[in-house]
């Protein structure tokens, strides 16, 4: 496998500082942009403009991140949850050039708090209003994302519904990565291949690059994010949805020189009982045979804490 310089395409959902109206000409157009780049690509790079994410939350958000991870040690390993994915995991976990943190939902209720203060027992406002406000705005990213990709298939309004129902919950994940002192490799691979369990994913990232994408043919392409902008890459489930259309993209974190990432990853996701359907649309029986059966999105987890990389085959009917 080799690497290359293919480029990602790259949008920007707002006009002259002003987000482009929904159901629009240019919105449709850019719909249709927006799906072809998740079929062929399965990601695609966005500019963000203060109407998407207001450039200070982003800032706030990193500045929270590196006080978060600045936290003695012992303090980060108390944060041990039930749910995989969501402790966190540090230089003893097997991926020890990576730690990250994973809060489920912390825009609906109080899960931002009670994280903060968990970590910081006097409370941390600052870190709790930030967090949720960043989550907000990415959970509101993700369903205009989704509403794009029903409208660029040019599908009936009421699968809106499934948009919701794919975005019904979302998980934040912050990292930093680091290279290790000890290694002369020039690369690092800091996290391994994997594609997503979620619907989309969203990654914003703090001025160092590192996030690559596997290509259809085989080839590692090194994302340029924009430094306003984020990537929008396609989980398992949009891929199960569409009935394999969408392409889930694989992807890792290389880092090249010395300096450390911080990254933010919103993953939004389907509750877990939220079942997942192929609409009749995307089924022929010529090219497009039904390719997965209908799973509730709690079954697939299960699957892919099992065995994260054919978490969705089990699901194949063909
Ligand atoms: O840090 C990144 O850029 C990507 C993280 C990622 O792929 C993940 O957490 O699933
Ligand atoms: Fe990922």
């Amino acid at each position: 496998m080799g690497s290359e310089n293919m480029t990602i395409p790259c949008f920007d959902l707002c006009k002259g500082g002003m987000r482009l109206e929904e159901g629009s000409e240019e919105w449709k157009e850019m719909s249709k942009k927006v799906r072809e780049a998740c079929e062929n690509h399965g990601c695609f790079l966005l500019i963000c403009d203060d109407e998407i994410i207001p450039n200070t939350v982003c800032k706030d958000m990193f500045h929270n991140m590196k006080a978060l991870f600045d936290l003695p040690e012992e303090t980060k390993q108390q944060y041990v949850t039930a749910k995989p994915y969501r402790n966190y995991n540090g230089k003893n976990s097997p991926i020890p050039l990576s730690e990250s943190f994973g809060i489920d939902d912390t825009f609906l209720s109080d899960n931002a708090e009670a994280f903060a203060n968990f970590l910081w027992p006097q409370g941390n406002p600052p870190f709790s209003e930030t967090l949720k406000t960043m989550t907000s705005k990415l959970v509101e990213l993700s369903f205009l994302v989704l509403k794009m990709i029903v409208e660029g298939y040019g599908l009936p309004q009421h699968y809106i519904s499934d948009a919701e129902n794919m975005n019904s919950s979302s998980f934040s994940r912050l990292m930093k990565y680091r290279v290790d002192d000890e290694s002369d490799n020039e690369h690092e691979t800091v996290l391994p291949a994997h594609t997503d369990s979620s619907t989309l994913t969203i990654i914003c990232q703090k001025d160092v690059q590192g996030l690559e994408v596997l290509s259809k043919t085989d080839k590692w392409i090194e994302l340029e994010i924009p430094h306003d902008g984020v990537v929008v890459l396609v989980g398992d489930i949009l891929q199960a949805w569409s009935n394999g259309r969408l392409h889930s993209v694989k992807h890792r974190v290389v880092l090249k020189g010395e300096k450390e990432r911080y990254s933010f990853g919103l993953f939004a996701n389907p509750k877990d009982d939220i079942n997942i359907k192929v609409p009749e649309e995307f089924v022929d029986n010529q090219i497009h045979p039904l390719r997965y059966r209908p799973f509730k999105y709690g079954e697939y987890f299960d699957s892919y804490v099992s065995n994260a990389l054919e978490a969705l085959e089990v699901f194949e009917c063909i």
